[in-house]
């Protein structure tokens, strides 16, 4: 008998094609996903080489990152640096023959939004991407992360990847969510509690009745945000929840392929008695809603709470750090997080522009009307999603209620479009990073779940949801 195996284990020997003595190992990669920001110089160095793109069918690009979100972008990108990077994009995917979704392709959308939609995102599969939110593909139970630059070149050339292997992490959340209480909470909950470094070196694996009773969806938006816990990546074995999802997607395997596929993917679990290197445990049941107050997705606290005083930290370096947070967000310690008034709401990106989150911010919003001090925009995380929603009327309830309904991009989860914050502005944001400058110079994010960001938008400050009426 073999010694137990945890998921990551598996998926991580059946993609080996290489392991020298000193544990290097060379990695086959099933899917690779192409975006504009950080692929220029690879198709430039496969093209000064002479190469080609060794599987052009196991790669997809779009563009995401620096598109307009406006209605009128078909007009064209008028920032210059952003317009190089799009067209380089579109012309590198016709030089090579790789399938590309244009901005003005109905399929265009972020990244990691477009590749569980097109069924490009299977179970078992190794992806990468010149991108660290890769890690949301780990919702599947593929091993997915993120890659740098002279690494995409050398997916492109070889369809493989040199790797060492991760230390195993399981994270276990038990029980059942409270209503209200979203998967956006429980993500930013654990990284509250390990810390931004606390997955560092670590491939995590979410387990639990929590997280069995997620969406696809949900699972994702945990997914996504394992980066920010430090790991390189974050896996959820695959079971009924993810058959039904991928099911009859465009690329998803059909027919007999689908009956061979599904064998396989019912074995892509933890081995019973399989080794964990680090376990941490969370109990949903005690899981409040959370909102960022700090630069750090670590700061974080309920919606209940009060800034923290970093006066408390013993360490030094920490309390200088947190302090500076502080100041930085124009935040004094003590204030109620329900006090903390909002100037702009972002609702999107690939940790919450998904179906599912636009249907819990109508439930929210519906029938109700914006604060006039706060411009609140929400941002479909791709075309499908757009269509999505407009079919089931969702876009109406946003417009009626003040929000502005945009096209399918990053747009303000990270300052490389037209829409940014304002020096000082407050912003409520459904996205995954709160950093220095992160959504504009000198703007100020605090991360919360979609329906949060909702009420923020309604109220002009932050609510619990859990008391929403
Ligand atoms: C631009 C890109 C390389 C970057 C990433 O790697 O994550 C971006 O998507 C982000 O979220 O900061
Ligand atoms: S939505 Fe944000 S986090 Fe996701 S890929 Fe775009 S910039 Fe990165």
């Amino acid at each position: 008998m073999s010694a137990p195996r945890t998921l990551y284990d598996k998926i991580f020997d059946d993609h080996v094609v290489d392991r020298q003595n000193d544990g290097t190992c060379l990695l086959y990669i099933d899917r690779h996903l192409v975006h504009e920001v950080t692929s220029p110089q690879a198709f430039e160095g496969l093209r000064l080489t002479g190469r080609t793109v060794r599987h052009p069918e196991k790669t997809l690009a779009v563009v995401d990152h620096n598109v307009p979100t406006s209605p009128d972008r078909k007009l064209g990108i008028k920032n210059e640096e952003s317009r190089i990077q799009v067209e380089a994009l579109a012309k590198n995917a016709a030089d090579f023959g790789v399938e590309y979704y244009s901005e003005t392709d109905r399929r265009q959308g972020i990244v990691h939004i477009i590749g569980p939609e097109q069924g490009f995102t299977l179970p078992g599969m190794t992806i990468v991407c010149g991108d660290s939110h890769t890690s949301t593909h780990g919702a599947f139970g593929a091993l997915a992360h993120g890659i740098g630059t002279s690494e995409v070149e050398h997916v492109l050339a070889t369809q493989t990847l040199i790797q060492r292997k991760a230390k195993n992490m399981l994270v276990r959340v038990d029980g059942k969510l409270p209503a209200g209480v979203t998967a956006k909470d429980i993500i930013l909950a654990i990284i509250g509690e390990i810390g931004t470094a606390g997955g560092t070196g670590y491939v995590i694996e979410y387990a639990g009745e929590a997280i069995r009773a997620l969406s696809m969806e949900g699972r994702m938006t945990i997914c996504n945000m394992s980066i920010e816990g430090g790991a390189r990546a974050g896996l959820i074995a695959p079971d009924e929840t993810t058959y039904a999802y991928v099911k009859d997607k465009p690329r998803a395997p059909k027919g007999k392929a689908w009956d061979m596929a599904l064998e396989y993917w019912k074995t892509l679990k933890s081995d019973e008695g399989a080794h964990f290197d680090k376990v941490v445990v969370l109990d949903a049941a005690n899981l409040p809603p959370i909102v960022s107050w700090g630069s750090s997705p670590e700061d974080v606290v309920s919606v209940q709470g009060v800034v923290p005083d970093p006066a408390e930290i013993a360490d030094e370096n920490k309390r200088t750090s947190k302090q500076r947070a502080l100041d930085y967000m124009g935040l004094t310690a003590g204030t109620k997080i329900t006090d903390i008034e909002l100037d702009r709401v972002f609702i999107g990106s690939c940790t919450n522009g998904r179906i599912e989150d636009l249907r819990e911010v109508a439930k929210v919003v519906e029938g109700k009307t914006v604060n006039p001090r706060v411009n609140a925009m929400i941002v479909p995380g791709s075309g499908l999603v757009k269509e999505q929603a407009e079919a089931e009327g969702l876009d109406k309830i946003f417009i009626a209620a003040g929000f502005d309904w945009r096209e399918p991009g990053c747009s303000m989860c990270l300052a490389m479009n037209d829409d940014r914050l304002k020096p000082h502005e407050r912003c409520a944001s459904t996205s995954n990073r709160n950093f220095e400058g992160r959504q504009g110079f000198k703007g100020r994010t605090h991360l919360v779940s979609p329906a949060m960001a909702a009420a923020a938008a309604i109220a002009g400050h932050f609510v619990d949801i859990r008391d929403w009426k």
